[in-house]
């Protein structure tokens, strides 16, 4: 095929175009980006005096533990404690121990921050000492330290010891154990509460990300991160929805809730670590209020709507209000950020096509009242677009899509057909995610994908080719979902896989990151592909180095050859060429993490110049030419 490229730009394309959808799902905050290596470490939300309450937790050599509605809680959002009583004629070392998030790396070098609250319900003249320790899930200690404890009185106590392992563990089979010596506190029945262990963060941030993780995903240099959710947002129930408010300040003062994927999210990842990430990344936060609708199917009625709207408002102060004039911003400057943070759009609730009638009074009412107040702030709308009629009428659209390769190979002029009106679209979650176009939600055994594969992702770099020609309306994308814990995944395929020691970027990680990488400031015609193809490319102009790059897609398996007709005076006759390409089901995996990774190279470029795209690759060519 030859593809002549034009000379002059179409359109600008906006700086927020590739970019990061994030919610606690499979694990990717709580025991994900968040760096806390504890699980179940505060007992939040959970049922004292069952088995499941101990969720993580094991009893060391006969220790009586249960967790109890503690007559003295630690903090009123905290009221579970684990209480510990010695048995007598115990010796050595007697106590709890937690199995982390599925493993608890532990490399030499490392400095691990431990802490716990304790408290003796029976005052006495008991004094001992705890042994605060990383062991072998076998019971070799790794490293451990002795603090002192006294029973002199029944008031907490804040414990705070740092670890420095000098060895690596061999494996992340380790556990965090507190115990006591059995002989010396036997008989002994203490409480303990919020445990909290800390490896290195990214950038230090106190209470802050997993830095392998944190490394990858900057590594992509995402322009937004959409937050807290997706279906986490929601709640199943009204009462169980986000709250912002519930998620910042001290982890003493955050109950956690129930998320929507199956397990307890502690909020110790909370909006104000969502913000200092996104600044961390330069991204700016696509941030989304609850909009009145929970999973469960329950919509608020519009009656009753003002106290979730006061609570979008001061979600949103707490963001970018002025602290002189709004108390969230003032609770915001008091936690270290008096500025405001940047915030562009907020998204009105999620997939809220689930129930668009009462849709039509919610995003009314959210919108009309948050306007109002923030008149700069652009509001997503979450139904199907323009289905029901909403007023005020939205600009933007959140859009989602998960089919199969050949659906995405083949509507990569999804956008070519939108009508040009004003309105602009965030094209907020898409993966191809099965090869069963009946099934696209089933199971492996239907077809479903583990981990993206070198078939999927070429079909979603074909997507991403129409998604930058339509960039003049299609203003943020993003793969969805983005992180999964391998050993506890509510969904596959994702972006990025990893588990308590390593981080697995997928071959569909690559393509998002060639596309984020490599990008032009405007977007630069050319001879379109053939929608119903099998070879798809995109060409944009970076105006600041006169850069052209060209991204292609060759979602087959059999080699594309291809010729470039450039229309410029000069031309460079050698360019870079960063090519991803891999067998058609080829996947990054635990077992072969690194199986399909870019390799650079340079290639003879000129006025006319010919490239061959291999078989199921993503190619980005990029030439000096002007
Ligand atoms: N059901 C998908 C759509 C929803 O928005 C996300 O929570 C889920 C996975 O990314």
């Amino acid at each position: 095929v030859t593809v002549t490229v034009s000379a002059t730009a179409s359109h600008p394309i906006p700086t927020t175009l590739w970019g990061q959808m994030f919610e606690d799902i499979s694990h990717s905050g709580d025991g994900g980006l968040y760096a806390e290596l504890l699980q179940n470490r505060a007992f939040q939300q959970v049922t004292p005096n069952t088995a499941a309450a101990l969720n993580a937790w094991h009893s060391i050599n006969g220790a009586a533990l249960s967790v109890v509605a503690d007559t003295v809680p630690v903090s009123s959002a905290l009221p579970n404690s684990l209480q510990l009583t010695i048995p007598a004629g115990r010796t050595g070392p007697v106590g709890v121990g937690n199995e982390g998030y599925f493993g608890i790396k532990v490399a030499a070098g490392s400095t691990y921050t431990a802490s716990f609250h304790y408290r003796f319900p029976t005052a006495s003249s008991f004094r001992g000492s705890v042994t605060v320790g990383l062991q072998t899930s076998a019971g070799k200690s790794l490293v451990s330290t002795s603090v002192p404890i006294t029973a002199a009185s029944t008031a907490w106590t804040l414990v705070n010891v740092t670890l420095h392992p000098t060895a690596s563990a061999a494996s992340t089979a380790n556990n965090f154990t507190v115990t006591l010596d059995g002989a010396a506190a036997s008989g002994q029945t203490v409480h303990f509460a919020i445990f909290s262990l800390f490896p290195p963060t990214f950038k230090n941030r106190p209470n802050g990300m997993r830095v392998d993780i944190a490394t990858t995903l900057s590594e992509m240099a995402p322009s937004f991160f959409r937050l807290p959710g997706g279906n986490n947002l929601e709640g199943q129930t009204v009462a169980q929805r986000w709250q912002w408010n519930a998620t910042v300040g001290p982890l003493l003062s955050r109950p956690g809730r129930v998320g929507d994927w199956g397990y307890v999210n502690t909020d110790g990842l909370g909006l104000m670590e969502y913000l200092n990430w996104c600044e961390d990344l330069n991204m700016q936060p696509i941030m989304a209020i609850w909009s009145g609708f929970a999973l469960g199917g329950t919509s608020v009625a519009e009656a009753d709507l003002e106290p979730y709207i006061q609570q979008a408002i001061d979600q949103i102060n707490f963001v970018i209000g002025d602290p002189a004039t709004s108390s969230a911003a003032a609770l915001r400057a008091s936690l270290g950020h008096p500025a405001p943070f940047t915030l562009n759009y907020v998204e009105v609730g999620n997939e809220d096509f689930f129930a668009p009638s009462t849709y039509t009074y919610r995003w009314h009412d959210f919108v009309t009242a948050l306007t109002a107040e923030f008149p700069n702030i652009h509001f997503i709308a979450t139904t199907d677009t323009f289905d029901p009629i909403l007023s005020p009428n939205p600009l933007q659209y959140d859009v989602h899509v998960y089919q199969t390769p050949t659906w995405f190979a083949q509507n990569s002029f999804f956008y070519d057909g939108f009508e040009r009106n004003a309105t602009k679209y965030f094209e907020g979650e898409y993966a191809a995610i099965s090869t069963n176009a009946s099934d696209i939600f089933g199971t492996p055994a239907d077809g479903r994908f583990t981990f993206p594969t070198m078939q999927s992702s070429t079909g979603e770099a074909a997507f991403m080719t129409g998604l930058e020609r339509n960039s003049d309306i299609v203003f943020s994308a993003s793969y969805a979902p983005l992180l999964n814990h391998v050993a506890n995944s509510q969904w596959t395929p994702n972006l990025v896989s990893f588990d308590a020691g390593n981080v697995y970027p997928s071959t569909s990680f690559y393509v998002q990151k060639l596309f984020s990488l490599n990008r032009g400031d405007e977007y630069i015609p050319s001879t379109l592909p053939t929608p119903a193809g099998t070879l798809f490319w995109s060409v944009v102009r970076k105006t600041s180095t006169r850069e052209i790059i060209i991204k292609i897609s060759n979602t087959v398996g059999t080699a594309a050859p291809v010729t470039f007709v450039l229309p410029f005076a000069t031309v460079a006759t050698t360019g870079s060429a960063q090519v991803l390409t891999g067998a058609e089901t080829a996947s990054n995996t635990p077992t072969t993490p690194n199986l399909v990774v870019p390799k650079n190279s340079t290639i003879p470029t000129g006025k006319t110049f010919s490239y061959t795209a291999p078989a199921f690759s993503v190619s980005v060519l990029t030439l000096v030419a002007h």
